[in-house]
């Protein structure tokens, strides 16, 4: 969701060339559509998955929609390797994370890996690239403000800290909470956000408020150096430049989902769809 004058969507891509071609070529990282690899094509270099280009560069061209695909690829490969797995090929990886395989192609040829034919993916080499990627080669410490009904979900959630992102603060204005261990972190007042968030050098602040409260609590993480703000808050926030916003809205995915259900019964029903519009028949 944009916030103050940025947009929080797809990354910005390289500056486009001044003379630009009528068949632009296949620049590093951002495959052309027309080019993306159909099939596990042969290693570009001698580890047999990377093309060599700068993880920055890569990671800029990457639209948004295949940087979420990349982090559920992560998940099931780190899943597989837990069982064993060495290598895989596209359409193991592509059932297991529930997207079609030349998408899953596509969206790893965005970071330069493209199998090996006959082989696939090497597990491991593919969990780096993807780490390096969405930048989990290091820990991002968590602080939870709002310890109510979500906030202790979250705190409480043992699933974090395994995947890089351990819950070091909480914070609730109710003096009742103050003190209290959830999830085994005591309750620190809301004022003593700025000055806690910098002594532990939280990176990533999740606000779970009421509406009301969000904007001033924002405030207060990014006093304390938050870069990185998740927001379940259904309001929005202001915040400076440097300053990322990810909202997470559970109601906007149930509405997502009826849409999909609602075409799917008009489909049903004879209608006809277009691209995205549906026609009645
Ligand atoms: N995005 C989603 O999908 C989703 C889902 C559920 C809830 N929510 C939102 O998450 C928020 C929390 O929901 P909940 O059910 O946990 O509410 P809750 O009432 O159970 O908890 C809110 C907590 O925030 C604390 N609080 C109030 N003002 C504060 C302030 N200024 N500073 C610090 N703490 C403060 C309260 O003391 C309470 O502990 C709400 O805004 C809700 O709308 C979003």
């Amino acid at each position: 969701m944009a916030q103050r004058g940025r947009r929080n969507g797809a990354v910005p891509s390289p500056k486009p060339s001044p003379k630009p071609s009528p068949k632009p070529k296949r620049r590093p990282g951002m495959p052309d559509a027309d080019n993306a690899p159909t099939a596990e094509l042969p290693a570009v270099t001698d580890n047999g998955t990377d093309n060599g280009t700068d993880p920055e560069v890569r990671a800029k061209s990457i639209p948004e929609a295949a940087v979420a695909r990349l982090a559920v690829y992560l998940r099931v490969l780190c899943a597989m390797a837990e069982q064993g797995a060495t290598t895989v090929s596209s359409e193991e990886l592509s059932a297991a994370a529930g997207v079609n395989s030349a998408k899953l192609r596509k969206d790893l040829s965005y970071i330069g890996s493209y199998g090996t034919r006959g082989v696939g993916y090497e597990v491991e080499v593919l969990v780096g690239q993807i780490e390096r990627i969405l930048g989990l080669t290091r820990k991002h410490k968590v602080a939870v403000v709002g310890i109510g009904n979500l906030g202790h979900a979250l705190a409480n959630y043992g699933g974090f800290p395994g995947r890089g992102f351990p819950v070091e603060a909480l914070f609730d204005i109710d003096p009742d909470l103050a003190g209290v261990p959830v999830g085994g972190i005591p309750v620190s007042h809301l004022e003593d956000i700025p000055r806690v968030c910098a002594e532990r050098q939280i990176s990533i602040g999740v606000i779970a408020t009421p509406p009301a409260a969000a904007q001033t609590v924002c405030d207060r993480l990014v006093a304390g150096g938050v870069g990185s703000i998740l927001n379940f808050a259904p309001v929005v926030l202001q915040v400076p430049e440097h300053v990322e916003v990810r909202k997470v809205d559970l109601a906007v995915e149930l509405q997502i989902l009826s849409f999909h259900v609602a075409r799917k019964a008009d489909g049903e029903a004879g209608s006809q769809v277009i691209g995205d519009v549906v026609v009645s028949s």
